[in-house]
């Protein structure tokens, strides 16, 4: 069971709460020229990552208080139940073990007494080989064509992992092609299909519970398009494999168990892209990428398991996350790569970070009064600067944010990094220290004092806005499994300190239901009385128009 303190009766908190009046006054540039030493004081290298919080609304007190606070939160008691295999998804009565599936040193995991290693290891080896089959060609469509194409078929934690991964370690392709299909919108899968061949191409129907109904409904719309072609259902296996827990469901859509990469209850679904949900990455980068991507999360929990909080990445970001988000009233926390190849990766962490932490009831099963969960966003630089970063330098809001950055890319072309990475340093720099009234008087030197009393309160920035930076030698596979890992680590922390359950998603549950109860009512075209006015007035216009 995880500890269930109320972080805000904490005499950390309140220590935070007083603490707050003065270093919230202090200005960032300030900060910095009282002490040469502060990149050096709030920054940390792990491996190839270079993580600067320096540019933080925090000093030594801020850090030594929040550090306190995890303490009287017993987050060391809760990190060591994560990695034991205690249940600590207790509303669903199961381990979190997404760091099993990639526990280089297999050590044994023990859940209910049974060692999880032998079998994490055996779906390994069956991925490698199937990755390995299908990249060679010994894997062969039913009119024995090599398969060139892949399509995952999947929603959530079961395409936004792939998606995000694939993309991000393009410049480690094979030879596949592979493509994603999620959303239950026709359009999705009818242009993916668009250009594919049946003989050539592989479906992997990646789905937990094999049950969701976006990923039923595409995988046989997928099976049909096939036998329209394939016309025999004995050619199916050849080219449908499934990932799923549910063996049943499977066998009964039709897909052969032996075609089946299992994986377990204990790995959540935002939390899977390490499992056989994987495979899609593993065939398009390779098993051996596959595995360095596993590695580099394995080095990343050592890390988070063993380095003491003052210097601890996931821990001293997710403290940051609550400074600005418990007791400066954020809403929101941007993540802002700039690297094109990584942009898709705010929007897997706005599952991974939102359907953890987008919670309102404490582990005590009672509301809570404070925020707990931000709202994640973010776009890659530099095209989030031309979008909403006015909102973030002179908007009423404040967002805190993460700029992420290789320092060598993949498409070292001309000058492109170089202009890549002066905007990264340069906006971290001006969200930091601003543009005063009296700077931009002098910018404005020759124009009249009634023009510059005009213009000038809209061109100062008020600047202080806090930030991290964190720096890549390289986005490889075993950098970017590190930083997956460091973010996933951080989501746990907050959801620890926050005393909330951050591995079930009760809350996605109603909409489907509701869902469910509608699909049938869309049946023919009697008008519709059971909702309230305006979902019966919605569905019976939608009814008038389609006719
Ligand atoms: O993998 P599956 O069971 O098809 O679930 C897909 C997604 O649906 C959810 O919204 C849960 O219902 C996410 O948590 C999950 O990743």
């Amino acid at each position: 069971m995880l500890p269930t303190t109320n972080f805000t009766q904490t005499t950390a908190f309140k220590k935070l709460k007083s603490h707050h009046k003065t270093i919230s006054k202090k200005q960032l540039k300030d900060l910095f020229a009282e002490d040469k030493n502060r990149f050096k004081k709030y920054s940390l290298k792990f491996n190839d990552i270079l993580i600067d919080y320096s540019k933080n609304n925090i000093n030594g007190r801020t850090m030594g208080y929040l550090i306190e606070l995890a303490q009287e939160c017993n987050l060391s008691n809760a990190i060591a139940q994560m990695f034991s295999g205690a249940k600590i998804n207790q509303t669903e009565n199961r381990a979190v073990l997404h760091t099993a599936l990639r526990n280089r040193s297999n050590s044994a995991i023990l859940v209910d007494g049974n060692d999880v290693m032998p079998e994490v290891n055996e779906v390994l080896a069956k991925m490698k080989d199937f990755s390995e089959r299908v990249n060679k060609g010994s894997w062969k469509g039913y009119t024995n064509k090599n398969i060139t194409d892949i399509v995952n078929i999947g929603i959530g934690g079961s395409d936004l992992g792939p998606v995000m991964a694939t993309e991000a370690l393009k410049p480690y392709a094979k030879k596949l092609k592979v493509h994603f299909v999620s959303n239950v919108d026709g359009t999705h899968i009818a242009e993916t299909l668009k250009n594919l061949s049946p003989e050539t191409t592989l479906f992997m129907i990646a789905s937990k519970t094999f049950t969701t109904q976006e990923t039923m409904a595409n995988a046989h719309s997928a099976r049909s398009w096939f036998l329209t072609t394939a016309s025999d259902e004995a050619f199916v296996k050849k080219h449908f494999v499934a990932i799923s827990t549910n063996q049943k469901e499977v066998e009964k859509f039709g897909i052969d168990p032996v075609n089946m990469f299992g994986f377990w209850d204990w790995v959540g679904g935002r939390y899977s892209l390490w499992s056989a949900i994987g495979l899609s990455i593993a065939c398009y980068i390779g098993f051996e990428n596959f595995e360095a991507l596993l590695t580099g999360a394995h080095e990343m929990d050592i890390h988070f398991r063993n380095t003491p909080f003052q210097k601890n990445a996931p821990v001293i970001l997710a403290l940051l996350g609550i400074w600005y988000n418990n007791f400066y009233g954020a809403e929101s926390h941007a993540i802002l790569p700039y690297d094109q190849y990584m942009h898709r990766f705010a929007a897997y962490f706005q599952q991974g970070d939102m359907e953890s932490n987008g919670k309102y009831v404490d582990r005590k099963g009672n509301q809570v009064d404070y925020q707990t969960g931000p709202i994640i966003w973010g776009e890659p630089g530099t095209n989030g600067q031309h979008a909403f970063y006015q909102l973030i330098h002179q908007g009423t809001k404040l967002i805190p944010a993460d700029f992420i950055a290789p320092a060598i890319s993949h498409n070292p072309l001309g000058e492109h990094h170089k202009m890549l990475l002066s905007n990264f340093f340069a906006q971290t720099e001006a969200l930091m220290n601003g543009k005063s009234l009296e700077e931009v008087t002098k910018e404005l030197a020759g124009k009249s004092q009634e023009e510059i009393d005009k213009i000038a309160p809209y061109k100062v920035f008020l600047g202080n806005k806090p930030t991290n930076s964190i720096l890549l030698r390289k986005i490889t596979p075993k950098t970017l499994g590190s930083l997956i890992a460091l973010y996933e680590h951080k989501i746990f922390v907050q959801g620890v300190i926050w005393n909330i359950f951050s591995f079930d998603q009760w809350g996605v549950e109603l909409g489907k239901q509701l869902a469910n109860k509608i699909y049938p009512e869309l049946q023919g075209d009697t008008p519709v009385t059971s909702h309230d006015t305006s979902t019966n007035g919605l569905i019976n216009q939608y009814k008038k128009w389609r006719k």
